[in-house]
């Protein structure tokens, strides 16, 4: 059976590609993450959503190839038996991405290298015309949600959650709502304010999928959300 760092290399070199340096084969996995910072082509892009504190989006986290791969093993039953594994390595992207961000962490680093990172996953298949009403994630899951978009494009708002005293007034304001662009391959990361103050939804009636004054061919859309339960109290 494979070592833990044999599975993480193999995971990595699928997501990334090889590594250039041949002679880094036995150098563990850290010296063959920093070998992956020289390919600069391959450094996901992150984009930072200035309205929403910890939210971030980075769209070319999956190619075309590995969206393929990533379907085919949800709709493969093997997706569901051998799970796990596929969990593992998705986490493993997750991470390594959010690695080769930069400085501006995606994530704040206690959630990037916390274990387990995600040991929860749930896939979503949306036909033309379904979507998922606003909502915040159930507080059994901990800070930090990873989303994967998977087949067609849409446009996920996020609503600021109104505070008790704002809820009681009689002429308010109404909460700021940020729309954001998903395209298949890429990954939303959620944490602190955007996890826990804002409500995050995906409206696919007709007429409300509208990004830059067109209205977006609605396909089928598969998303796959990965997170972490909370520890119960007392388990030290
Ligand atoms: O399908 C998505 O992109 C979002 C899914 C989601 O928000 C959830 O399952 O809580
Ligand atoms: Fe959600």
């Amino acid at each position: 059976m494979a070592s833990m760092a044999e599975e993480q290399r193999r995971a990595l070199e699928e997501a990334f590609g090889a590594s250039d340096d041949d002679d880094d084969d036995d150098d563990g996995d850290e010296h063959w993450l920093l070998g992956m910072e020289r390919k600069d082509e391959m450094i996901p892009v992150w984009e930072s959503i200035s309205e929403v504190n910890g939210l971030w989006v980075c769209r070319d986290f999956l190619p075309e190839s590995r969206q393929g791969w990533l379907l085919s093993s949800i709709h493969q039953e093997g997706w569901f038996h051998g799970g796990s594994f596929n969990q593992n390595l998705l986490d493993l992207f997750v991470r390594a991405a959010c690695f080769h961000a930069g400085e501006d962490h995606p994530l704040p680093l206690d959630l990037l290298w916390r274990e387990p990172f995600f040991d929860q996953l749930i896939v979503n298949v949306y036909e033309p015309g379904e979507g998922i009403c606003a909502h915040v994630d159930l507080m059994r899951f901990d800070d930090g949600i990873a989303i994967v978009s998977l087949e067609s494009t849409c446009v996920m708002h996020f609503t600021r959650c109104k505070e008790e005293s704002e809820k009681e007034g009689v002429e308010e304001d109404p909460s700021p709502r940020v729309p954001v662009l998903l395209t298949p391959g890429s990954l939303v990361l959620l944490s602190g304010e955007a996890r826990y103050l804002w409500t995050h939804e995906i409206n696919r009636k007709p007429s409300f999928q509208l990004w830059g004054g067109k209205e977006i061919q609605q396909e089928r859309r598969t998303s796959v959300t990965l997170r972490k339960l909370c520890s119960p109290p007392n388990s030290g």
